[in-house]
């Protein structure tokens, strides 16, 4: 039973996390509003999946690596903050969609491979260095030092889980017919505006944020 409250424990820190928005977030935001459900669904796996690299990195010593060698994690940060800005200017450039419909098959309006929408997701999420930081703070503050490994596993996993889960929501929702009816016209505000907060993020990690 015990384990039972600290893995609703974990369920509750994941999300928590998760939900906090940032860069993973609004790259769904992004690829589901404007790209349909298919690109959000696989930015939300892209994102899962790089939340299982950065556990198995924690869990293999190697974040902690990644925190110890500072220059090693400058250079994630700047690339990170590189990669931002550059899909975010690449956003605010968006122009209003002509001649598409409203997406009442929530099909994507504009092309957005699977392997590009996975990718995203994927980059996004590795190049953030605070996703390491955070599952480092997870296994050594929040689980306890006796914590064996088949569980640290579980817990990662199941963090990743969360992350998947929700961003798969927000990106369901978003693409949902009769929500995407409402905003579609402007959708490429959508767009415009998620690229100003991926500028702003890239910037604040440039100044060391
Ligand atoms: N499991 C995590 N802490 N993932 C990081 C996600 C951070 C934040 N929710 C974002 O949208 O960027």
């Amino acid at each position: 039973m015990a384990h039972i409250s600290q893995w609703l424990f974990v369920v509750g820190i994941g999300w928590m996390g998760v939900a906090v928005p940032g860069p993973n977030l609004f790259m769904t935001i992004r690829n589901s509003a404007v790209y349909g459900r298919r690109a959000g669904l696989w930015t939300a796996l892209g994102l899962g999946t790089a939340n299982l690299i950065s556990v198995g990195a924690c869990l293999a010593g190697i974040g902690l690596f990644l925190t110890e060698a500072p220059a090693l994690f400058e250079g994630v940060r700047w690339a990170g903050a590189v990669f931002l800005i550059y899909i975010g200017l690449r956003s605010v450039r968006a122009r209003k969609k002509e001649g598409l419909d409203a997406g009442a098959s929530g099909r994507p309006e504009e092309e957005m491979s699977r392997a590009r929408a996975y990718r995203l997701g994927l980059s996004t999420c590795l190049l953030n260095p605070k996703v390491i930081v955070f599952f480092l703070a997870f296994f050594t503050q929040i689980v306890d030092a006796g914590t064996p490994l088949a569980a640290r596993l579980f817990y990662g996993a199941t963090i990743a889980a969360v992350e998947w889960a929700w961003m798969s929501l927000v990106a369901g929702f978003l693409s949902s017919p009769p929500v995407r009816r409402r905003y579609f016209g402007v959708s490429h505000w959508i767009e415009r505006a998620m690229g100003g907060l991926l500028i702003a993020l890239g910037t604040i990690w440039f100044a060391g944020g």
